[in-house]
């Protein structure tokens, strides 16, 4: 049986503008279906819901660049065996994937369709299950992490320094899911803001979200000495290969996967110029200004040019930051890097584009900022200061 992409987007294509009932006819099918998987959820779906059908959406448009393809279902695979996923997990995943898409796209549905889907869904999960069991012979399904510092720059922002308990190998761009012992089962991404240092020590920079769970509990209800938990290190934005100049484009906690990628180039020996933008709404919230400019003080070649969008009385770069891309020479010879919020990001790969940046050299990987989640079912959080060694999802 082949894989159809075309018949396959079509179908997804009527599946797409309904995404939430989509998505919430197949968590309801699934756990009818399987009412032992439930506990591997958190107690609210909204995010899980988000994030299948954004994992759907890449996959079901990534199938004609097999090869970028594979990669990323390895990574989810591997990323899976920190849920507890097991092999026999997706058959129940795949039955009930198969019974949303052939409601979802009942007017145009055939059995060369439900051939195509059954084709694909069992590639893609063999990819993810092959992925998840060699990794398991070298690398563990989740980290323990201790907070060994808790830096509150803003009353939104923190800069947690943490020590996983084992060596986390990972490449400067790459982000982690990260749980805390007070939401168990609730994972979130942030990008890890440092080359990989010789302590195993890694920096994360976090705002706390109104309404978000995590974010809140990083920088609110976290010290030092708490346990978190790391996902394996995921993400394709990778240091440069070459030697051009390179433009970094941060909007604010956006600043962490670039300021990564800088001080691996630094490590790397190599002495591009770098020209890093570095965004925030209001001066206060340039919080890690001063780490930057002592990285500026040191290196000749790196220029850090804050901007503030939001504050008229701000002496320094003012406007939005892919405007003020604008107000300096072309940037069509420059690798570039974009990172902060979605729109921000769209509009700075637009504009560069338009400067002649081929898509090729414009490295961004979108995590979306976490969504509010609603009030907790629970009373209070289940809060203990060392987390449930159990991961769920
Ligand atoms: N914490 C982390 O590890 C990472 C965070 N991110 C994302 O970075 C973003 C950072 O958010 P905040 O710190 O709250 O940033 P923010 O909302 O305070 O904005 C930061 C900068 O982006 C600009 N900006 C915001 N919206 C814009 C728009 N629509 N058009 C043009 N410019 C815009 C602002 O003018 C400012 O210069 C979030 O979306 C987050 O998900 C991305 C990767 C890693």
């Amino acid at each position: 049986m082949s894989v159809n992409p075309r018949l396959i987007k079509e179908s997804f294509a009527l599946v797409e503008p309904v995404a939430a009932q989509a998505a919430a006819y197949f968590y309801g099918r699934l756990f009818a279906e399987s009412p032992h998987l439930r506990g591997m959820f958190p107690p609210a779906l909204d995010v899980q819901r988000d994030r299948l059908f954004g994992a759907l959406t890449r996959i079901v448009w990534s199938l004609d660049s097999p090869d970028g393809l594979a990669a990323y279902l390895g990574q989810l695979g591997r990323d899976h065996r920190k849920y507890g996923v097991l092999a026999e997990h997706y058959t129940a995943v795949g039955n009930a994937l198969l019974a949303t898409v052939r409601r979802f796209a009942a007017e145009i549905w055939t059995s060369e369709i439900e051939a195509a889907w059954v084709a694909a869904y069992t590639a893609a999960a063999n990819i993810m299950i092959d992925a998840a069991e060699s990794d398991s012979g070298v690398s563990p399904a989740w980290w323990l992490a201790e907070v060994i510092d808790h830096d509150r720059r803003t009353e939104d922002i923190a800069v947690l320094t943490l020590r996983p308990a084992q060596p986390l190998p990972f490449t400067a761009g790459q982000y982690v899911n990260v749980q805390t012992a007070r939401w168990p089962r609730v994972w979130r991404t942030f990008s890890i803001a440092n080359a990989p240092r010789a302590d195993n020590t890694i920096s994360l920079h976090v705002r706390a979200v109104p309404g978000g769970w995590v974010s809140t509990a990083l920088v609110r209800h976290t010290r030092i000495g708490d346990t978190l938990m790391l996902g394996p290190p995921m993400g394709t934005m990778a240091p440069p290969a070459g030697d051009r100049d390179i433009l970094a484009v941060a909007g604010g906690t956006g600043l962490a996967p670039l300021k990564a990628i800088v001080e691996d180039v630094i490590a790397s020996g190599r002495r591009p110029n770098i020209h890093l933008l570095f965004g925030a709404r209001r001066e206060r919230e340039l919080y890690d200004l001063p780490d930057l400019a002592r990285l500026e003080s040191s290196w000749p070649w790196l220029r850090v040019l804050p901007v503030v969008s939001d504050e008229p009385g701000y002496a320094g770069m003012r406007g939005s930051l892919p405007d003020v891309m604008g107000r300096f020479h072309s940037w069509g010879e420059h690798v570039a890097y974009v990172c902060g919020p979605p729109a921000m990001v769209e509009e700075a790969v637009r504009r560069l584009r338009a400067d002649g940046v081929p898509l090729s050299r414009i490295h961004h990987d979108t995590l979306r900022p976490e969504p509010p989640c609603g009030e907790p079912r629970e009373p209070r959080p289940a809060y203990s200061r060392c987390p449930s060694p159990a991961p769920g999802r």
